[in-house]
């Protein structure tokens, strides 16, 4: 016979039932892919074949309301916590009567008699089904409220539903049968296995989350490694390795590439006397604002940059003769003319430039050098000046 009149609850066997479930509740983790999981079908499935299905959905149903005072000690707001606890309980609740219901119809005896007993394989079934239903559910709610995306139904949370519902038909046929000291130990490894089941997942979740933020820091670390290994510390322009890299990407790709190439190397001027006579500040603060200069100036970006000491390259793309020559005077007289602040003594600081169209024979070594030569001969016609390939008495 079904026997799960409301009335004939015990309070000892109500308070039992109801620490079970709260037990079974608080003993869940949040796992990062499947969300809350807990056990607490093994205290639902185990009341049901015990008590039967209303009393069962009554108590647990209970625990669930009782569960936002947890929830809220861990921090939670109240608000979000009884929120939670309402549906959860609602859900509940259902699930119990619906799956309880299957169980007694296929002819289930509450409390069970033994294993033995093919009923509660319909309980089993009614309880999985009607959990992957409250998952779709949960789904779609959220889908349609927040836009959130599917949750992957991943076979883990199945593993964990399936096992704490056969636990909780093995502890409702054999609580029973076993005399009272056993039946508190059964209770007891039980709930050890549940704690301990509970700490491992968080250890795995602390160490997820652990080289989850290492491998961020490293990645971080590795970035910036990245960049100070391309670029030059005082101007923040590309320094040598990056320069030479991209002209030999330049240099190594098709003609096409370097039609209208033109390349530049631009010396700063007695810079040994900016150093000695002013300071190696002075000295420091020229360099970068040089390196402002030629970053506002129309150079290619990534092929403008301080080949080492008060020397710097510059590469103009796509451009004609004149055009490339303005831009050089243009930032010569730029600097020239430039006021350096960190002094009360008027200095004049100026540079020299050696122009020339890359050709298509050139390779990087042969164009640097013959910019190089007409730097040489600029310096050599009087510093403060650009040579170019058509100059006169350019080399
Ligand atoms: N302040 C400062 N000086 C630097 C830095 N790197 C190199 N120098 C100095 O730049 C000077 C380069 O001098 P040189 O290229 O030999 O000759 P110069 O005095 O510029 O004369 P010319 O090139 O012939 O006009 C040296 O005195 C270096 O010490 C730097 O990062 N900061």
């Amino acid at each position: 016979q079904h026997d799960d009149a409301l009335g004939m609850l015990e309070p000892h066997t109500s308070a039992l039932v109801i620490s079970a479930a709260l037990f079974s509740i608080v003993c869940g983790f949040s796992h990062p892919d499947h969300g809350y999981v807990s056990f607490d079908r093994v205290t639902q499935v185990a009341s049901i074949l015990l008590l039967g299905p209303a009393p069962a959905a009554l108590l647990n149903g209970l625990a669930s309301l009782l569960y936002p005072l947890h929830r809220v000690l861990r921090g939670e707001s109240w608000r979000s916590a009884v929120d939670a606890a309402m549906a959860n309980a609602g859900m509940m609740i259902l699930i119990i009567l619906a799956a309880g219901s299957a169980y007694q119809k296929a002819g289930g005896d509450t409390p069970i008699g033994a294993l033995s007993t093919p009923a509660w394989i319909p309980l089993l079934v009614m309880m999985t089904v009607l959990h992957l239903s409250n998952e779709l559910c949960m789904a779609w709610f959220l889908w349609l409220r927040e836009r959130k995306p599917w949750r992957r139904i991943a076979s883990f949370s199945y593993a964990v539903e399936g096992f704490s519902i056969l636990i909780g038909i093995s502890v409702a046929a054999i609580l029973p049968q076993i005399p009272l000291p056993e039946g508190i130990l059964l209770l007891i490894i039980l709930a050890t296995g549940m704690v301990v089941v509970r700490q491992l997942a968080m250890l795995r979740q602390t160490l997820s989350r652990q080289i989850a933020e290492r491998t961020q820091e490293l990645e971080a670390k590795t970035a910036q490694l990245d960049r100070l290994a391309k670029v030059d510390a005082l101007t923040g322009l590309p320094n040598r390795r990056s320069l030479e890299n991209r002209l030999d990407t330049l240099f190594d790709g098709p003609a096409e590439a370097r039609e209208g190439l033109y390349v530049a190397i631009l010396d700063i001027d007695h810079f040994k006397q900016v150093n000695d006579q002013h300071s190696h500040a002075l000295g420091d603060e020229v360099l970068r604002e040089l390196g402002n200069m030629i970053r506002s100036n129309q150079f290619s970006q990534d092929s403008a940059g301080r080949y080492g000491g008060d020397e710097f390259i510059l590469c103009l793309q796509r451009t004609q003769r004149h055009a490339a020559r303005d831009t050089c005077q243009a930032l010569l007289q730029q600097f020239s003319q430039h006021r350096w602040s960190s002094t009360n003594q008027p200095v004049h600081v100026s540079a020299s430039i050696g122009l020339t169209a890359v050709r298509a024979e050139d390779s990087r070594t042969t164009a640097l050098a013959r910019a190089d030569r007409r730097l040489y001969a600029a310096k050599s016609a009087g510093r403060n000046q650009l040579r170019a390939d058509d100059d006169a008495h350019a080399a």
